[in-house]
């Protein structure tokens, strides 16, 4: 069981101090249904302060697996060194690539989660990094569901359980989250949002899908009755944000939103 990093706490409004003193930089993870609106809400919060930093999901990355960084694959071509797009090989084949793409998807997540501050986030006085998504949503909300759905078999399943604990012990405590932002929506309302982007691998989700997602989304985040394996989730503070609305074109409802999460962040 892996337990919370032992932090000290700075003053009650301010970030929490390290041990050496210097501000410590805290850790929010953006979750949610597909097309909830994460990266329009991360958009809003890089935007709203200096302090704050958005990791993106890399999303780019297993949409064009490449072998970068390998030097035996200098040689060959740029078509030949393509993996493929792994996501839409996901949505075409379930049952063959789930567990290719949750073990890449999970380790794109831990690098995205120890990646260092910027060096403007570094002099920041409240520095705070936001994931969109993190390890957890990984293996709580997709790589269980798929399971669940029989696209992941047994012994895949168990296997993925196994080093994902494994590591994320290991790599604890850079990768502990202070918090999660939970924007929570209907999955029809997810529904039209998918079909309105027009991701292209995305077009063949049906709605069981996003309904699927939502139930285990709603499981851990909001009635919170997941079992969990990393005993420091269970207490760690949620922030639910209704995002069923159109917050998009509209200034005093994207204010009312920042003010809940700087309140939140104040509470952490
Ligand atoms: N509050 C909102 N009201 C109306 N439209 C929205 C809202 N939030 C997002 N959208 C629109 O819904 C679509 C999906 O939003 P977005 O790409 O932000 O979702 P996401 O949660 O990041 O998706 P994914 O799970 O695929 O990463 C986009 O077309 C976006 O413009
Ligand atoms: N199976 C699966 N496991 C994940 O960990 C995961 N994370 C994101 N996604 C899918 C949802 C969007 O289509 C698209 C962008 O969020 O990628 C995932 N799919």
């Amino acid at each position: 069981m892996a337990t919370p990093p032992k932090r000290l706490r700075g003053s009650q409004s301010g970030s929490p101090l390290s041990s050496s003193g210097s501000r410590r930089n805290r850790k929010i993870s953006i979750e949610g249904n597909i097309a909830a609106g994460k990266s329009t809400f991360v958009r809003l919060l890089q935007a709203s302060s200096e302090d704050w930093e958005v990791i993106p999901e890399p999303i780019g990355k297993w949409c064009n697996v490449q072998n970068d960084g390998d030097d035996i694959y200098q040689e060959l071509s740029s078509s030949q060194k393509s993996g493929g797009n792994l996501l839409q090989m996901l949505y075409d084949k379930p049952s063959r690539w789930a567990y290719t793409f949750q073990s890449y998807a999970c380790l794109s997540r831990v690098r995205a989660q120890l990646q260092s501050p910027s060096a403007k986030l570094q002099r920041a006085e409240n520095p705070v990094q936001f994931y969109e998504r993190s390890v957890y949503s990984d293996r709580y909300v997709f790589a269980s569901n798929l399971f669940e759905s029989g696209d992941l078999m047994e012994t895949e399943w168990s296997v993925y359980q196994d080093w994902h604990t494994w590591l994320l012990n290991q790599f604890e405590p850079d990768i502990a989250l202070d918090g999660i932002i939970y924007l929570r929506a209907p999955p029809q309302r997810c529904m039209q949002r998918l079909l309105h982007r027009g991701r292209e691998e995305e077009q063949g989700i049906p709605l069981e899908y996003l309904e699927q997602l939502h139930f285990k989304h709603e499981a851990w985040l909001y009635h919170r009755n997941l079992r969990l394996d990393f005993e420091y989730l269970t207490e760690l503070p949620v922030l639910v944000l209704d995002v069923d609305e159109d917050f998009k074109n509209d200034r005093i409802k994207q204010e009312d939103i920042v003010d809940k999460v700087r309140e939140f962040l104040t509470s952490l």
